[in-house]
């Protein structure tokens, strides 16, 4: 067969599908890259469809220029899976392609690591020649490793043995690929509780088909043991499985005990850290059906897997799922698609699962699996409000907090200081005239930071050198206001001199490298007292960290965005979850102006059941998620007001619509923080009874939007089932 028109979707912001001819097209070439002309230039896109005809009459198309054929081409549940992104985030399906496929594939040269990878194991006769050898060889090293290990990669024993000993083995018979299952070996896994072998035993009940499950459990409860057995057991059966973790827990510790745990499965692991290189070998590697176990972070829902069986999305609540710009998709939700569309069981692992889960899990559409207490410690810790209102803090924390430190420190374990504020002061400012560091790009002040003697907007990145008067008056008495981390740092070490303090937050971890090496420092037991943001907040488990202190955390409680309470709510827990979690007990203690408030009655009951239904009963009344669904439309521009104009047209064109699908479109309002890098914001929401509804609605309004014509200095974007309002 060879088709004429091919239809291409290209990396251009306009949500459009571009066709081309070609010559001996066969359906084989469906979803495979291609360059094209377009424009004065070229461009490289995917072949999304095989037309029988093109919008155009055919011979206005322009003929391809290459098509790679040496890569192997993107199967059709991948496609499916793109589309259905930009259709559900009303994004253009080139853009998504174009963020969902790793480089190298796009650039259209052929990535190497086609080869077949299979599992070696020993033959009877290799066993023989094992018993018999009276003179050592590499081989026989290899044969010794295969009896005593089991089967492994061909690919590790060559990195291990030489590829010239391990060609010698397979010449002489003395290995062989054995059966792909073999790839489930599990190594050094614990005894699992009998809560976690209950759990484990619902869970296993979902294979085969589409099946969501919510495994809440509390934290140190050991889902991720869970995880893997039930990794195993996809595994077993000769199935891929998907494991999504958030943005800061996937480190090598995490990679390594995956990989640790199944020596002859092969494990991709995928973030945003990763060389080009390696991320289109793994991504090649999963869609060629070699790899085992995916691992990573969100972009890794959109990893082709020909043998899917499992996914697994672990802290299923953390923010970095949603992705905040260019296309905004959420890879839980994602997640949750794909497995519906390969009929497979998806587990949502959390202690504290977000809202729209657990409603979820209440109304029964997910199954709700439970782990109620910690698989190592006997009691989750005790959590304590410590009420400031009436002590004198020094320079910010309480007496009763920094004696709990000491007494930590006597007894030789470790302490957790949370304040969600890196820099040494959120802003500086001059007592006589009022002056403060303000960004001049941002509605937000500039962050003093004293490590580097900068100012810095942790908005906009924009920098300045620290004044040594006041800018408007002169005055030299110009002061830090407030404390960010590196202010901390000061105040116990000070306090502590005795103490090893480390100071944990992104200015500490700037790369992977150092985050990594930070990590390992504190496992080794070379720190006392922990000065750590909300990178120290989740998944980390240090058997000798038994005291967690929280500062600041009443300014989330009263904040203007909705999901605020249930981000605080969510991260207090997860912070305190990290005391204790070993032989010895933990303890936690929260300063706060408002001891009383139902959050932290609920955080010291540890009962997250309660203040999910307190939440849950607020949300239905307010009609918010997961009572309702929303989208909001956003506009920049260099000043507010011509944002707002082209908000209040698309508003205009969006009203008979909203009467028809039964939604609400809100008046543009300014957004909170106005300028962001130079430029204004605004932004109108749109409430809908629920997703149908809402899709049905975006679907016909997007195709207006595109159509008004915006100014030139105007920048707009939807935002489906938005993070912050
Ligand atoms: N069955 C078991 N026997 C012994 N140790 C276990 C068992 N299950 C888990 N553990 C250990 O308990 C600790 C907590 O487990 P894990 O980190 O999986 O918990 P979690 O539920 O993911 O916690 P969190 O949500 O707080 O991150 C780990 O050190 C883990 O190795
Ligand atoms: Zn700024």
């Amino acid at each position: 067969m060879s088709a004429l028109v091919v239809r291409v979707a290209l990396p251009v912001p306009i949500p459009q599908v571009f066709d081309y001819t070609a010559e001996n097209i066969t359906p084989g070439d469906l979803g495979r890259c291609v360059r094209v002309p377009f424009g004065r230039g070229e461009k490289t896109g995917l072949i999304v469809a095989l037309p029988e005809d093109a919008d155009l009459p055919v011979e206005r198309l322009k003929p391809v220029i290459a098509i790679q054929r040496e890569a192997p081409a993107l199967p059709a549940d991948w496609l499916a899976m793109v589309e259905f992104t930009a259709r559900y985030y009303q994004h253009p399906l080139g853009e998504v392609v174009a963020m969902a496929l790793p480089p190298r594939l796009r650039k259209a040269d052929a990535v190497a690591g086609t080869e077949a990878d299979p599992l070696l194991e020993a033959t009877p006769e290799g066993r023989e020649a094992l018993h018999e050898a009276r003179r050592d060889s590499r081989a026989l090293a290899i044969l010794r490793r295969l009896a005593e290990q089991g089967p492994r990669r061909r690919s590790l024993l060559r990195e291990e043995e030489g590829a010239p000993a391990v060609a010698d083995a397979l010449k002489r018979g003395w290995v062989a690929p054995g059966a792909a299952a073999d790839a489930a070996l599990m190594d050094g896994a614990p005894e699992l509780t009998a809560e976690q072998q209950a759990a484990l035993e619902v869970l296993s009940e979902g294979f085969g088909c589409f099946r969501p499950f919510l495994l809440a459990g509390v934290t140190g409860s050991g889902k991720t043991e869970v995880y893997l057995r039930l990794v195993q057991q996809a595994i077993a059966q000769g199935r891929q499985a998907l494991i999504l973790v958030p943005e800061i827990a996937l480190t090598p510790q995490l990679e390594g005990r995956v990989a640790g745990r199944f020596p002859s499965a092969r494990v991709v692991s995928l973030h945003s850290g990763l060389a080009e290189g390696a991320r289109s070998q793994g991504f090649v590697q999963a869609m060629e059906g070699r790899a085992d176990i995916v691992l990573g972070t969100r972009l890794s829902v959109f990893t082709p897997l020909p043998r899917l069986g499992l996914i697994v999305v672990d802290e299923e609540h953390d923010a970095s799922y949603k992705q905040h710009e260019g296309v905004r998709y959420n890879a839980r939700d994602l997640a949750i698609w794909r497995a519906r569309q390969c009929a497979v069981p998806i587990v949502l692992g959390s202690a504290t699962p977000s809202l729209e889960s657990w409603h979820a899990a209440e109304t029964g559409r997910y199954r709700r699996v439970e782990l109620a207490s910690r698989a190592v410690a006997a009691t989750l810790p005790r959590v304590r409000p410590v009420d400031i209102r009436r002590e004198k803090l020094q320079h910010g924390v309480s007496e009763h907090l920094l004696r709990a430190i000491g007494r930590c420190l006597e007894r030789g374990e470790q302490s957790l200081v949370f304040l969600n504020r890196r820099g040494y002061a959120p802003v500086l400012s001059c007592p006589s005239c009022g002056w403060v560091s303000r960004c001049p790009h941002c509605t937000a002040n500039m962050v003093l930071h004293l490590t580097d003697r900068r100012l810095r907007c942790h908005h906009c990145s924009h920098e300045a050198t620290i004044p040594l008067a006041c800018p408007d008056c002169g005055d030299q008495d110009i002061q830090p206001f407030g404390r960010g981390t590196q202010r901390l740092e000061e105040t116990l070490a000070a306090r502590f001199p005795q103490a090893r303090v480390l100071r944990i937050d992104r200015d500490a971890a700037r790369t992977r490298a150092q985050w990594e090496a930070l990590l390992d420092q504190i496992g080794r037991g070379e720190a006392d007292i922990l000065v750590g943001t909300q990178m120290m907040a989740k998944g980390h488990d240090f058997p000798r960290l038994t005291f967690v202190g929280v500062l600041n955390a009443d300014s989330s409680l009263f904040a203007a965005d909705f999901r605020a309470p249930e981000r605080l709510f969510q991260q207090l827990m997860q912070v305190g979850g990290r005391a204790g979690r070993g032989e010895l007990p933990g303890e936690v203690m929260v300063q706060t102006q408002y001891p009383d408030h139902p959050l932290y009655k609920c955080l010291e009951a540890h009962d997250f059941v309660r203040y999910a239904a307190l939440q849950l009963e607020e949300r239905k009344q307010a009609r918010f998620p997961p009572f309702a669904a929303n989208a909001l439309l956003c506009a920049t521009a260099p000043e507010v007001a011509g944002a707002l104009a082209w908000l209040a047209e698309a508003r205009a064109a969006a009203l008979p619509l909203a009467q028809a699908f039964g939604v609400q479109v809100f008046d543009a309002v300014p957004m909170r923080m106005l300028r962001l890098a130079r430029r204004e914001r605004a932004q109108l929401l749109v409430e809908a009874p629920g997703r149908p509804a809402l899709q049905g609605f975006l679907g016909a309004w997007s195709r207006l939007l595109w159509s008004i014509r915006p100014p030139r200095d105007l920048r707009w974007h939807l935002d489906v089932d938005p993070a912050e309002v």
